[in-house]
């Protein structure tokens, strides 16, 4: 059977998301993000491409490390200004029937008890279409303005989000039992106190001994998105996520990550085909192969080189303000390098920093796929089929223009073959997605935290979680 192909869009509430100095594209219309318009328009197109979903990222903080300072971010729009993304999740709904809305948001920065609540209200008024993408944050700047030195080291980053994920799974999963919310005017009885618990979770970051503030919203934990690369990263999104990012340039490495996240989330005790995965890509199509090259070509001339490499030294940690155009990178002392760059310099070429700007110019660190509709769908395929991924995170380069062009010859392309959806299932998103129920499955560990009375007694056993209130929970007062 023809395998299924995904499309995510890639976007931010912010102008020049992964193509700086684009905004300066005489047809660009990112620097309207901040009108609501904006993102209704773009939505409503995604929706006619039957695109799974809308995902945004988002960072707090600023890129400060190229030429150690966040003058060329600012200058090229490179990611800041940046608004808020859940806010644009209820307008989105209400412009929409069936696109998902993915909102990024770290667990670095908010307490899970509060973030919690504006999760499960943004599910209830989008009618269950959210998802959360998890991030744990990699700018030092955004630590800094929140009172902090830095960023707490990578590996711990990811052991604060797992103790995050367990609080918000007892509030979502734990806390109102089904059935708890009765609405009977009658008795005058909105909801039943025995089944609403309180979650008594004390942990090694977290204290939060009460009650969800939410009743449950239709996807309880709305659909959860990921983009671990390394280790404890891809640890974290095989027990967890449910859909997962991936930037790559190479079939074989990614190949090896889907084959790897899959393996580890069926260790997990997960059905590994429950995990949808989607790389990172631009697609630059135009009716001809020529007319697309044309296009590419043209876009390229707006890419900002100061901005690109403020991506590129955020990203990796390395100021390459420090470096002229034509230096190589290979000759960079390898210790100051990330994985990412490893990867671009393990290519054959001999990458200057100057090949590295201009790669960076359009789409990021993703690839970009240049061609008439037969030709992108033919590569599409061509990627599902040799790496076990299942999708595509589509990038833009001048938006909504990337998007209109994708769905209005791309996709008839793929259809065509039979390699892409007609129609949305009815649903949340999750249902959607995998065409089961609104709820995360039994095999996923949110589930484990659905009897909460059970979980507490077994820290209490345990001598884990002494516990708030524990045995006063659900009980009417004393007096
Ligand atoms: C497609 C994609 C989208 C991402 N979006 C965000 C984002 O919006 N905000 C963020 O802080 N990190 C984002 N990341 C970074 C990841 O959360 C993660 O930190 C990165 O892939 C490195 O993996 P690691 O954390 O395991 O080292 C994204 C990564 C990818 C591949």
């Amino acid at each position: 059977m023809t395998r299924q192909i995904h499309f995510n869009a890639f976007e931010m509430n912010c102008v020049g998301h992964q193509s700086p100095g684009l905004w300066a594209h005489p047809r660009d219309r990112s620097w309207q993000y901040k009108d609501v318009e904006y993102w209704t328009g773009l939505a409503a197109t995604l929706e006619r491409g039957i695109f799974d979903g809308i995902f945004i990222a988002d960072v707090v903080g600023y890129y400060d490390v190229y030429k150690g300072s966040a003058y060329h971010a600012i200058e090229q729009a490179a990611q800041i200004p940046v608004n808020d993304p859940l806010q644009l999740a209820v307008p989105i709904s209400m412009a929409t029937e069936h696109l998902g809305i993915g909102i990024t948001a770290s667990t670095t920065f908010e307490h899970p008890y509060t973030f919690a609540r504006r999760l499960s209200t943004a599910d209830h008024l989008t009618k269950g279409r959210v998802g959360w993408n998890i991030v744990t944050s990699y700018l030092n700047s955004g630590a800094r303005n929140v009172g902090d030195d830095a960023l707490r080291r990578h590996d711990d980053r990811y052991d604060v989000a797992q103790e995050y994920l367990e609080v918000l799974y007892k509030l979502f999963e734990g806390s109102w039992e089904e059935g708890a919310v009765v609405r009977d005017r009658a008795n005058r009885v909105f909801a039943i106190p025995e089944k609403v618990h309180e979650i008594g979770h004390r942990g090694k970051y977290f204290e939060v001994p009460g009650y969800h503030m939410c009743e449950p919203s239709p996807q309880r934990t709305p659909l959860l998105y990921q983009a671990g690369a390394s280790g404890a990263g891809k640890a974290f999104a095989a027990r967890n996520a449910e859909c997962v990012f991936v930037g790559s340039l190479s079939k074989s490495v990614l190949k090896a990550y889907a084959s790897d996240i899959r393996r580890r989330a069926a260790e997990s005790g997960r059905d590994p085909r429950k995990l949808l995965i989607y790389s990172l890509v631009t697609v630059i199509v135009d009716e001809t192969d020529a007319k697309a090259q044309a296009r590419f070509d043209e876009y390229r001339r707006y890419a900002s080189y100061d901005g690109s490499l403020v991506f590129m030294s955020g990203w990796s940690g390395v100021d390459f303000g420090q470096f002229s155009p034509t230096d190589v990178i290979r000759d960079i002392p390898p210790n100051a390098l990330t994985s990412m760059i490893e990867n671009l310099v393990s290519d054959s070429r001999s990458w200057t920093v100057n090949d590295l700007a201009t790669w960076g110019g359009v789409g990021g660190v993703g690839q970009v796929f240049v061609g008439s509709p037969t030709t992108v769908a033919d590569q599409l395929q061509q990627w599902v089929e040799e790496t076990d991924i299942d999708g595509f995170n589509l990038a833009y380069a001048v938006t909504p223009e990337t998007f209109e062009s994708i769905v209005d010859l791309l996709v008839p392309e793929l259809q065509r073959r039979g390699a892409y959806p007609k129609a949305y299932r009815a649903g949340t998103l999750r249902e959607k997605l995998f065409g089961e129920g609104p709820y995360l499955p039994a095999d996923h560990p949110a589930a484990s935290f659905r009897d909460i009375e059970a979980v507490k007694k077994a820290e209490r056993q345990r001598g884990e979680s002494p516990g708030f209130a524990l045995d006063t929970a659900g009980q009417a007062p004393a007096a």
